[in-house]
């Protein structure tokens, strides 16, 4: 525990100091679930990952084009960090890059290339901020800094001490300092504060990793059963409760997947050094007791999954997949061999996770995991595309509502949008008389022939603008393109009365009348093509006379 006090902590919280874990974040007031605690918009640290920073913007961390659309516009100094615009150019420079960007040279001279690796250039920037006596660097990272380092414990740790000399060295080298021992171990412990402190700033949208480190959010102490979570937009953290926070209760967050098996977390969590004794750990509770006993069910009458007893008594058979039989699907699904999402280990892994799939424990990890993968390669092939339905269906039916319980959770609102997009696409070609070209499975073009498929679809973008304002911000990209088709269906012809039902349904979920209807209308097709995935995994995709899962 570091023995300075902080004073960032954000308004409406309060600092407390536990003997086991150290300083610690707590409510002054109640917070609902889904309310917006705290954002933190002016990080110590925010940067992509290494070889991303030629593709996203170097300050505000937006993947894509530069101004005009055009690309990403190069300092001219280093011609390594990129920008969208001249103001984040400009911010950048102020915050950072003045006292990082003669490093590149160096990079390029001695690496032969124009990136250097995460953490050796996250160390390098601290030290440089250091030496260039800026406050807040010297605040968090200098000399009794507000961050937890667990030095010692890194040090004890051969299996990761040996690396970390090394980065620490790099940093030193490539940031131009004097490679003398202090400056090493002064760089040492930086690297101790990042990878205790900072967030993988993983990107669900485009899969860009990178890191994100504040000295407020660093205050928050991990739980498996958090009671908030963290969004990112751009530079930016939103601190969020997952459920009501009483006042005086401890905030925690999860620094790891906490869906994944118990010695996995562990695993995830031994850099952290503590020992987790949450209820999940120390029960070794599942997804489903996690699910059962959770305080958001009831936010569930507005979702795909209404039927909060089922919620909280799911048919899983719980003496056929034991944690034990758990683990070793996990750990073999994610052996080197099977983990690159092609085809021949998708089809693997879902041989391997038969013996959750026989328990009815959809939610189990890696079953939701080699079902999104398996709906990813069904999308990207002509003969298999209409498939992604039936299997996004069964994922927001049968997994996401127990991973994710409150509905406004990012990943839960994704999967939904991902039943829009298919449903637009199916619409369409339904539309124009096409549909039997594209599918041959009877069943499931039977029930997509009966279903008002623009009118499932429009729900579902309903349901997705609904929870993104809650779950995440008004910019995130998945919210922009439900709000643009939301407007384009509203423009279809002859849909005034189905888009005036859809919107008063939306208006009060509660309304027994436009309950029955959205039951009907919405959740009957939903549920009847969830019914189809298991078949269409084990029948269709990959058996012998199957269809091939070939890109389009
Ligand atoms: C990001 S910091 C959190 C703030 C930290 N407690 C402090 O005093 O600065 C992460 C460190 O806090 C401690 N920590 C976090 N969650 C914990 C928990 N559930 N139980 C015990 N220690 C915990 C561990 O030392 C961990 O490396």
């Amino acid at each position: 525990m570091s023995t300075v006090s902080y004073n960032v902590r954000p308004p409406g919280t309060r600092e407390a100091t536990h003997l086991s874990r150290g300083h610690s974040l707590v409510a002054a007031r109640p917070f609902r679930a889904g309310e917006l605690i705290a954002t933190f918009a002016d990080p110590l640290l925010a940067l992509p990952d290494g070889p991303s920073m030629r593709t996203t913007c170097n300050y505000c961390l937006r993947v894509g084009s530069g101004p005009m659309g055009g690309p990403l516009l190069a300092c001219a100094g280093c011609k390594a960090a990129v920008y969208c615009d001249a103001g984040c150019q400009r911010a950048h420079w102020k915050a950072v890059h003045k006292a990082e960007c003669k490093m590149f040279a160096r990079v390029r001279a001695n690496a032969g290339r124009d990136w250097l690796p995460t953490p050796t250039r996250a160390v390098a920037q601290v030290l440089l901020l250091l030496k260039a006596g800026d406050k807040a660097a010297r605040a968090a990272f200098g000399e009794g800094g507000t961050l937890e380092g667990n030095v010692e414990a890194f040090r004890r740790d051969e299996a990761v001490w040996g690396d970390y000399e090394l980065q620490a060295m790099a940093a030193v080298v490539y940031g131009g300092l004097l490679e003398s021992e202090e400056m090493l171990a002064t760089a040492r412990a930086v690297l101790c504060k990042i990878q205790t402190n900072a967030f993988n700033r993983l990107d669900p949208d485009t899969g860009m990793a990178g890191i994100f480190l504040d000295a407020g959010l660093a205050m928050i102490n991990h739980s498996c059963v958090p009671n908030a979570f963290i969004g990112f937009d751009r530079r930016t953290a939103m601190l969020r409760a997952e459920r009501n926070i009483a006042e005086g209760d401890e905030i925690e967050i999860s620094y790891i997947d906490n869906m994944l098996p118990k010695s996995v977390r562990q695993e995830g969590l031994r850099l952290y050094h503590f020992q987790c004794e949450c209820p999940r750990c120390k029960n070794d509770l599942d997804v489903y007791h996690v699910c059962a006993t959770s305080p958001v069910i009831p936010l569930n009458t507005f979702s795909l999954r209404p039927d909060l007893s089922w919620l909280r008594d799911p048919s899983i058979n719980r003496s056929k997949a034991s944690s034990a039989v758990i683990e070793t699907v996990y750990k073999t699904c994610n052996a080197p061999s099977l983990s690159d999402g092609g085809e021949a280990a998708t089809k693997r892994r879902w041989k391997v996770c038969k013996a959750l799939a026989d328990a009815r424990m959809w939610a189990v990890e890696p079953l939701p995991a080699t079902l999104l993968q398996a709906t990813t390669l069904c999308q990207q092939s002509e003969e298999t595309w209409v498939y992604a339905l039936p299997l996004s269906c069964f994922l927001a039916t049968e997994c996401d509502p127990f991973k994710f319980v409150a509905p406004f959770m990012p990943w839960r609102i994704k999967g939904v949008m991902m039943i829009a997009m298919l449903f637009s696409e199916t619409a369409r070609v339904t539309a124009a008389g096409e549909l039997a070209k594209h599918c041959s499975h009877k069943k499931l073009v039977e029930i997509l022939e009966k279903t008002d498929q623009v009118s499932v679809c429009e729900a579902m973008l309903r349901l997705v603008v609904h929870y993104a304002a809650i779950g995440a911000s008004e910019s995130w990209e998945v919210a922009a393109k439900a709000r643009e088709m939301l407007d384009e269906v509203s423009k279809l012809e002859g849909r005034s009365k189905q888009s005036s039902v859809l919107a008063a349904w939306a208006r009060n979920p509660g309304d027994a009348q436009a309950g029955a209807l959205f039951h009907e209308v919405i959740l009957q097709p939903i549920d009847e093509l969830a019914a189809l995935a298991v078949e269409i995994m084990d029948d269709e995709l990959w058996s012998p006379g199957g269809k091939a899962v070939v890109k389009r």
